[in-house]
């Protein structure tokens, strides 16, 4: 024990210390950044407020209102000049209510996520906190994975799409497990011929048709179902399926494909696995595997489920039923590593024209 108080230990604390240290560092700024959500800070400052002002209109203690301003300045969210503070480009951009790009709800969405993660001694004993799959999207994911999405990735993924041929010729088009169906939203938006169905689950219908409100698109529509069980109805020229359990699953295809025209264009979004490949992300493993769907059983990597094929499987398979105009790999589409849905792990964008008598 006194050889504990006189020499330094032999194996050195750094490599626990700097873990430590980037732990709290996150959860501060996190923290940090929340509260600067709740309390409304990046509304009041649209305009420059010296930290008396802001605290005031606050109703907030002064000092300790400056010291978070000093934390916003240090993340580059506001900025400082002339003794007051303001809204950076970033945060004027994406973190305020006004703007149709705020990312509130995905900061919601990982705030959840992280009071999950809090009971994960009782889930490692008792196993994931199982929901239906219908309670499990009809909460804030849908509206996270909206925002998230308008930052970049679904412009990118609608331009790939929209520049085919066949999209310019087509009617109708299927969003398929569309939840807040901006794609669907914005594939109607690029070709004025275009009337779109968002397809899912009752609970989720009340938050498309928030989306098709605040986008003003009347030539989207909502169809309520489960695509695992239900019909599909039939007649369209493009089907859009992305982030969906049943992506990568065998007994959707020739469904999908029934329902389309010949020659129309199916494309799927979806990440997949290769067979030598054992996992993308051990956090995201665990965050993944925290929650089960009584529905579609998921698997214990991230974004797998039971019955999924791997991708060159997947391909096969559809190369039975279409012929695969372009892959595309995450780089040309993605958007940035943020949240548990909707980062980069290698998903790809396949695009295939129905083949004639496939069936
Ligand atoms: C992760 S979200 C993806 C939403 C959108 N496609 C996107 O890429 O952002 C998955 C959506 O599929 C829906 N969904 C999942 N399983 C479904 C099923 N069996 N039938 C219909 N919709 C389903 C969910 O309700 C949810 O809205």
């Amino acid at each position: 024990m006194d050889s504990c108080l006189k020499s330094e230990p032999g194996t050195s604390a750094k490599p626990l210390m700097e873990i430590l240290h980037d732990c709290a560092d996150g959860y501060k700024k996190f923290t940090a950044l929340k509260a600067a959500l709740e309390m409304r800070v990046f509304e009041q400052l649209t305009v420059p407020r010296t930290p008396e002002e802001l605290a005031e209109t606050l109703g907030t203690d002064p000092g300790l209102t400056e010291n978070l301003c000093r934390i916003l300045v240090s993340l580059g969210l506001i900025v400082r000049e002339k003794g007051c503070y303001k809204n950076s480009d970033l945060s004027s951009t994406y973190l305020t209510a006004g703007s149709p790009l705020h990312q509130r709800e995905v900061i919601l969405n990982l705030a959840n996520g992280l009071k999950l993660w809090e009971q994960l001694p009782g889930i490692l004993q008792s196993g994931p906190i199982v929901a239906s799959e219908e309670q499990y999207f009809a909460n804030n994911l849908i509206h996270s994975l909206a925002r998230e999405a308008l930052c970049g990735e679904l412009q990118r993924t609608v331009g790939l799409v929209t520049r085919c041929v066949e999209f310019e010729k087509a009617r109708k088009l299927l969003d398929l497990g569309g939840g807040h169906g901006l794609y669907a939203i914005a594939f109607a938006a690029a070709n004025p011929n275009i009337r779109a169905y968002v397809y899912d689950f009752p609970d989720v219908a009340q938050d498309t048709r928030q989306y098709i409100k605040e986008f003003r698109a009347n030539r989207v529509e909502v169809l309520q179902g489960n695509f695992f069980q239900d019909d599909l109805a039939e007649g369209y020229d493009v089907v859009f399926f992305a982030s969906n359990p049943g992506g990568k699953n065998r007994h959707l295809v020739p469904k999908i494909y029934s329902c389309m025209n010949e020659g129309g264009l199916f494309i799927n979004k979806h990440c997949f696995y290769s067979p030598e490949e054992y996992s993308k992300s051990a956090l995201l493993d665990m965050e993944w595997s925290l929650t089960g769907f009584a529905g579609a059983a998921k698997e214990n990597r991230v974004y797998s489920f039971a019955g999924d094929l791997f991708f060159e499987d997947y391909l096969a398979l559809l190369q039975e039923y279409f012929n695969i105009i372009e892959i595309h790999q995450a780089p040309d589409f993605a958007g940035y590593p943020l949240s548990k849905i909707g980062d980069t792990l290698d998903s790809k964008i396949i695009i295939g024209t129905k083949k004639t008598g496939a069936e």
